[in-house]
C-alpha cells in the first residue's frame, strides 16, 4: 500500500458520506480504482470522525484471502493516517476489535454458538453418505455409477424444491434422500447452504435471551461493509438481509468482475437486497480513477471484454501514463512449448532485474494450475501457489484420522452423558462411523445400509449397535462381520483409554491415531508410493502443527482430544491464514501461481494470463477482465483464444529504456542503473544460453537447461 497516497475527490465522497442507520451506500467502480483502499479509509473515518467504535463495525467478504488482505492492510492504514500517535499498540487494539469475517465464517460462528460442534460436509463425507443410498434408488434416477457429486446435487435440488413449495405439502417419495437428510441433521452435518440458512434462522428468531455473538450481530454492529458485492449469490441472501437490517450497509463492487455466475444471479441478489432499506435511503456512488493498470492494458481489456475499466466522466480522474508496451499475445500448439516459453521469458525478465515475486501466472482452471505447479516442482522453479483453503486438509487420509478421533470422542461423550434415550448426542457419532467404516476394505454399501437401518429400528446409535448387539442378531446381508467387529473392538479400547484421554501431547494423539489406522488395515495408508508417502508425511506435520495450536488455546478444564475435535477446523484456517501472510512476506523470491478466481482483489507488476493449449474455448469475458486487470505494468496473454486480437509481440521489450524506467518508477525502485542493466541484459541472457547450451526454447529437452539457467539468475 502506498502510504503517502492522497485520496481523490470521488474516493473522498465515499469516505466522508455521513453515517446514518437504515441506509445503503453502493460504491460501484472498476478494478484498480481503489475500492479496497477506500473501504479501509472509510473505516478509519468512521472511527475518527463519526463516533463509531471498532466494535460497531463488521466487514464481510467471500474468501479467506480477501479477509486476510483487509486485516493486513487495516493496520497499515491506521499507522499511516495517525502518524502523531506514537503508540503503535493503540492501533493494534483498534484493528483487533474490528470484526472481519467471510460470510460463511460469520454463519459458522453463529451456529456453533448455539449448537456446539458441527461438521461441514466435505468430499469424504459425501463418499460415506453415498454408501447409504441403495442401487434401486439410483435406478429410479437412471444413474448407473453414482458419484458423490451426484448425491450432493440431488440433495441440493431436493431441498430447493422443498423450500419453494412453501405451504403446500411436499409429496416426497424419495425415501433415501429424506433418510440422508435425517442423518445429516442428527449428526449435525451441514452443507454450506444449510449453514447460511441455520444462521439466518437464529438471527430471525425473537428471543428474550440472546447469546453473546448473536446479540452483537443483531444489536451492536452499526455499520456493515461488504467488499466485492458482485460475487454474492442468492443462497447468501437470508443471512445478509438479517445482518444488515437497521444498520448502515456500505457495499463495494464491480459487476463486470462477476465470475461466480454459476452459483446464481447476482442481479437477483442485489434486487432483493435493495428492499431491506427504503428507496430514499439508498445512495449510489462511483469511483472514477485507475491507479493500477497502464492505458495499454486498459485498452486491450476494453477490446476483449467490452467493459470500460475506468469511468472518465469526470475531468479530474486519475490515470497512469502510457508505458509504450502493449500487452503481449502468444499462441502455442502444445503445453510443453508454452511452458518452455514461460520459463525462457521469466529468465529474460530476471536478467532485466525483475524480481520473481513481481510475476503472477494466472490460469482459468485448477487443473491447469496444478499441471504448471507440477512442472515447476519438477524443475524446482520457486513458486508460491495460492489456494483458497489449506490443501492438506483435503487429504482423505488426514480426514480419516480425524474421523477416527471423532468416533472415539463422541462414543466417550455418550457414555459420560449417561443417557439411555436416543438423543442427538447419542447419534452424533453416526456420521463419523459411517465414513470410517465405509473407508475400510471389504465393508460394502449393503452392509452399511443394513446396519444403519437396524440401528435406527433399535433406537441405538450406529456405534452402540455395533458394540452392544451380538453379530448373531444383526440383520442378514451384512458381509465381513469380522472386519466390523474388529473395527469396534479396536476403537472401543480407545474410548476408555486413559493415555489418550489424559494426554497433553498432540504428538501422542497423532501416534495413537496412526497406529489404530494401521491396525484397522486402512489401505490408503499401506499402499503409498514414495511421493505419496512424502506428501502424507508433510500433511501429517501440518496436522500436528494445528493440534499443537489447539493445545495452546485449550481451556484448563477441557480434555485435549475433545478440544481438538471441537476446534480443529477453526484452528486450521487461522493457522493457515497466518502462515500465508508471513510466507508472502518472506517469499519475495517466488513466482505467484493462482487461478484467476483466487487472484481477485490482488495486483502484480507482471501477469501472464495462461490458457491450456488443449482448451479451444476463449477465456470468458469477465474472467479475462479480472485476470488482465491484476497487471500493473506488463501483461502476457498466452493461448487466450481471442479471435478479436491478432498475435502481437513487442520485439524490443528488453531494451526499451522508457518502459523499464516506467516500470521501476511505478514500483518505487531505483532508476539510475537502468541503462546499465539494459546494456547488459541480452548479453547476460545470451552468455547464459551459450553456457548452458541453450539454442531455442521450443523442445522439451531445453526446459531442463532453461531451469538451470533460471536457477543461476535467481541466485
Ligand atoms: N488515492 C490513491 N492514491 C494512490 N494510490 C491509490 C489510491 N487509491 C488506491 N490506490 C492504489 O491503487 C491500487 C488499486 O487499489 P485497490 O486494490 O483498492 O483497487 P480495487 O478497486 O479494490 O481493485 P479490484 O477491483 O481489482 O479489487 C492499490 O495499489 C492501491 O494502493
Amino acid at each position: 500500500m502506498n502510504n503517502d497516497a492522497q485520496v481523490t475527490s470521488s474516493q473522498r465522497a465515499v469516505i466522508e458520506y455521513p453515517y446514518s442507520p437504515c441506509t445503503t451506500i453502493k460504491v460501484i467502480a472498476g478494478p484498480g480504482s481503489g475500492k479496497t483502499f477506500t473501504l479501509l479509509q472509510k473505516i478509519h473515518h468512521l472511527i475518527k470522525h463519526e463516533d463509531i467504535t471498532p466494535q460497531e463495525i463488521l466487514i464481510l467478504s467471500l474468501t479467506n484471502k480477501a479477509v486476510d488482505n483487509i486485516k493486513t492492510k487495516l493496520l497499515g492504514i491506521f499507522r499511516s493516517l495517525d502518524t502523531n500517535e506514537s503508540d503503535g499498540g493503540h492501533h493494534q487494539d483498534i484493528v483487533d476489535n474490528i470484526d472481519v469475517f467471510t460470510i460463511h465464517g460469520l454463519a459458522n460462528k453463529l451456529v456453533v454458538e448455539h449448537e456446539g460442534i458441527i461438521n461441514i460436509i466435505e468430499q469424504n463425507g459425501w463418499r460415506g453418505l453415498l454408501k447409504l443410498v441403495t442401487s434401486e434408488f439410483w435406478g429410479t434416477k437412471k444413474i448407473s455409477s453414482p458419484t458423490a457429486k451426484n448425491l450432493e446435487m440431488l440433495l441440493k435440488d431436493y431441498k430447493i424444491k422443498k423450500i419453494n413449495s412453501k405451504n403446500e405439502t411436499f409429496h416426497d417419495n424419495i425415501t433415501s434422500l429424506t433418510e440422508i437428510i435425517d442423518i445429516m441433521e442428527t449428526c449435525k452435518v451441514l452443507t454450506n447452504d444449510d449453514l447460511i440458512l441455520k444462521a439466518s434462522k437464529y438471527l430471525n428468531e425473537t428471543s428474550t435471551i440472546e447469546s453473546e455473538f448473536l446479540h452483537k450481530v443483531k444489536n451492536q454492529y452499526k455499520v456493515i461493509l461488504i467488499d466485492e458485492f458482485q460475487d454474492l449469490y442468492p443462497t447468501l441472501l437470508p443471512i445478509i438481509k438479517e445482518v444488515c437490517r437497521n444498520k448502515q450497509l456500505i457495499m463495494f463492487g464491480d459487476t463486470n468482475q462477476s465470475i461466480y455466475g454459476f452459483l446464481g444471479s447476482n442481479e437477483e441478489f442485489m434486487r432483493e437486497l435493495d428492499t431491506i432499506h427504503d428507496k430514499e435511503s439508498h445512495k449510489t456512488l462511483h469511483l472514477y480513477d485507475n491507479f493500477r493498470s497502464n492505458p495499454e492494458i486498459i485498452d486491450v481489456c476494453k477490446e476483449i471484454s467490452s467493459h470500460p475499466v475506468h469511468n472518465n466522466e469526470r475531468a479530474d480522474f486519475v490515470m497512469k501514463s502510457n508505458s509504450t508496451i502493449k500487452p503481449q499475445l502468444y499462441n502455442f500448439n502444445n503445453d510443453i512449448e508454452q511452458m518452455a516459453f514461460v520459463v525462457s521469458e521469466v529468465g529474460k525478465l530476471m536478467c532485466t532485474n525483475v524480481k520473481l515475486s513481481d510475476i503472477a501466472i494466472l490460469t482459468r482452471t485448477n487443473n491447469h494450475l496444478n499441471a504448471i505447479a507440477e512442472y515447476f516442482e519438477n524443475y524446482q522453479i520457486p513458486y508460491n501457489k495460492m489456494v483458497t483453503q489449506p490443501e492438506w486438509l483435503l487429504d482423505s487420509k488426514i480426514q480419516f484420522l480425524f474421523d477416527l478421533l471423532k468416533v472415539v470422542v463422541f462414543a466417550h461423550e455418550s457414555i459420560e452423558s449417561n443417557s439411555a434415550t436416543l438423543d442427538i448426542l447419542h447419534r452424533q457419532s453416526d456420521f463419523s462411523v459411517i465414513i470410517t467404516l465405509s473407508a475400510l476394505r471389504g465393508v460394502g454399501s449393503k452392509s452399511i445400509q443394513n446396519l444403519y437401518s437396524a440401528s435406527v429400528k433399535s433406537r441405538l446409535s450406529l456405534w452402540d449397535y455395533i458394540v452392544t448387539v451380538p453379530t448373531t442378531r444383526w440383520p442378514s446381508g451384512i458381509s465381513n462381520k469380522n472386519k466390523i467387529t474388529e473395527y469396534a473392538n479396536i476403537l472401543s479400547t480407545l474410548v476408555t483409554d486413559e493415555t489418550l484421554w489424559n494426554t497433553q501431547s498432540p504428538l501422542q494423539v497423532i501416534q495413537i491415531l496412526s497406529k489404530i489406522a494401521m491396525s484397522l488395515d486402512y489401505s490408503p495408508l499401506k499402499n503409498m508410493s514414495i511421493e505419496e508417502s512424502q506428501a502424507f508425511q508433510g500433511n501429517l506435520e501440518k496436522m500436528f502443527e494445528v493440534m499443537k495450536l489447539c493445545s495452546l488455546n485449550q481451556p484448563y478444564d477441557m480434555k485435549l482430544v475433545k478440544w481438538i475435535v471441537e476446534t480443529f477446523f477453526e484452528n486450521s484456517t487461522d493457522q493457515w491464514s497466518q502462515t500465508m501472510v508471513t510466507q508472502e512476506d518472506k517469499e519475495s523470491g517466488k513466482i505467484s501461481l493462482s487461478t484467476i478466481h483466487s487472484a481477485k482483489g490482488l495486483e502484480y507488476p507482471i501477469v501472464m494470463l495462461l490458457n491450456s493449449t488443449g482448451d479451444q474455448f476463449p477465456i470468458e469475458k469477465n474472467a479475462f477482465y479480472v485476470g488482465a486487470t491484476r497487471a500493473r505494468n506488463l501483461l502476457y496473454m498466452i493461448n487466450i483464444n481471442q479471435n478479436k486480437l491478432s498475435p502481437w509481440q513487442e520485439p524490443k521489450i528488453f531494451s526499451n529504456e522508457h518502459f523499464w524506467t516506467y516500470y521501476n518508477k511505478d514500483l518505487r525502485r531505483p532508476i539510475d542503473n537502468i541503462p546499465k542493466i539494459l546494456a547488459n541484459n541480452s548479453a547476460k541472457y545470451s552468455s547464459l544460453q551459450t553456457r548452458f547450451g541453450l539454442r531455442r526454447y521450443t523442445t522439451s529437452s531445453c526446459t531442463k537447461v532453461l531451469y538451470r539457467l533460471l536457477k543461476h539468475v535467481c541466485k
